[in-house]
């Protein structure tokens, strides 16, 4: 039997619904692969709590907006320190928001673990600390749910440049959130009431303003830029911010109850736009070489991107062989259950590859 432990960070919407996926599919993956998968700890910002045996309650707790600290907690960089029992793989799961647990991750890659990212923060921060991660956790690194949450953007990233293709450029509109707004109002959903719902259904990040302002976006756009081998740096990546000027400093809780002051002026700026024939969208552009765009474009409603609706995300790669007719990957880019997808199926890759390669190894000798 090949057994997989489990250390996840994050406990938040994407986190409960993988642990909840991990639970309800594991046996399937017993019979079919024989793999053993368990979790070890999960963790939030209070703590890593040990083992199984309160895992449904700390789901439950989690819900209810609670802290694992409350069912018993040891320091995650304790759990991370420990190694895996002999023949146990490890696969870290970062499910938490921004690069705070980036040295663990780290620590992690390191130590052997193979590593899975929802959290686009460890792999946006300075180009020296991608690489550092990137080249310690090697093939045990996943990132498919950091862009388009479920959809396979990395892969086929991947697929088109391992096959030895060039891709000259993407053009993206990968913000679930941003499209759901967007889109709401041109319907003449108010502002405000758009970025309620998009909170409500768990498409915004826990600061909404992250992806107001564009850096989700951005984030994001650099993912995919050092994914075509670009060494950028986080402010080679301007972006353009649709928050209000006098709601950027105030709590969240603040700026979600004063939506509404902003609602006449987005409302104007879509019904602009409306009035040229046009519809907005907040759209990246990621060329092999020269700037990275992201912000908000004026587009005609001929435009692929002015269909999209809703939490739709669309990834056009315009590559050599691809030239005429590009590859496009569409569907919806926000969610958990969606994310929860693109997560436990790396999860699974991970943990196969790495028997697969220590099979190889033992072959070898
Ligand atoms: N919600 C979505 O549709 C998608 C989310 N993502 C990414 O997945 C991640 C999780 O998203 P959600 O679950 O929606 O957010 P969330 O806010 O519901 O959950 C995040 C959780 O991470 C925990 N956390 C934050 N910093 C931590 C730290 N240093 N150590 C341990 N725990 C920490 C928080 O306590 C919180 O429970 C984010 O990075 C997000 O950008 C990616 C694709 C889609
Ligand atoms: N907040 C993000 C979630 C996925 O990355 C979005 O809305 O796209």
């Amino acid at each position: 039997m090949k057994r997989v432990e489990i250390v996840q960070i994050g406990v938040g919407n994407v986190g409960r619904a993988v642990a909840r996926m991990v639970l309800k599919e594991r046996g399937n993956w017993l019979e079919r692969w024989d793999l053993d998968v368990r979790y070890r700890a999960v963790a939030d910002r209070s703590g890593a709590l040990g083992g199984e045996e309160l895992l449904e309650e700390a789901l439950d707790l989690k819900e209810r907006g609670g802290k694992l600290a409350g069912l018993g907690v040891e320091p995650l960089r304790y759990v991370i320190s420990e190694p895996p029992e002999y023949g146990v793989r490890r696969v870290v799961l970062d499910l938490a928001v921004n690069g705070a647990p980036y040295p663990l991750d780290l620590q992690a890659a390191m130590g052997g673990a193979g590593l899975v990212l929802s959290n686009k923060g460890p792999l946006s921060r300075s180009y020296r600390e991608y690489r550092a991660l990137t080249a310690s956790a090697g093939e045990g690194l996943r990132y498919e749910a950091t862009v388009g949450a479920g959809l396979p953007v990395i892969s086929t990233l991947q697929s088109l440049l391992r096959s030895g293709d060039d891709v000259y450029e993407i053009l993206a509109s990968p913000s679930g959130t941003l499209g759901f707004i967007l889109s709401a109002v041109e319907r003449g959903s108010s502002f405000s009431g758009a970025v309620r719902e998009a909170v409500e259904r768990h498409y915004a990040e826990p600061d909404p303003r992250d992806d107001l302002s564009g850096l989700d976006v951005a984030r994001k756009a650099l993912i995919l830029a050092r994914a075509l081998g670009r060494s950028l740096e986080p402010e080679d990546v301007p972006f353009e911010s649709l928050v209000p000027e006098h709601l950027v400093e105030v709590s969240t809780q603040e700026f979600l109850q004063r939506l509404e002051e902003a609602d006449e002026a987005f409302a104007g700026r879509v019904q602009a736009a409306g009035s040229r024939g046009n519809v907005l969208r907040y759209l990246a552009r990621i060329p092999a070489e020269g700037p990275v765009e992201v912000g908000l474009r004026e587009v005609p409603r001929s435009s692929p991107f002015s269909r999209l609706s809703g939490a739709e995300n669309a990834f056009v790669f315009r590559t050599r062989r691809y030239s005429e007719l590009p590859v496009t990957v569409t569907g919806p880019g926000a969610g958990p259950e969606c994310t929860a997808s693109g997560v436990v199926y790396d999860l699974l890759q991970v943990a196969r590859e790495s028997f697969e390669r220590s099979e190889e190894v033992l072959k070898r000798a």
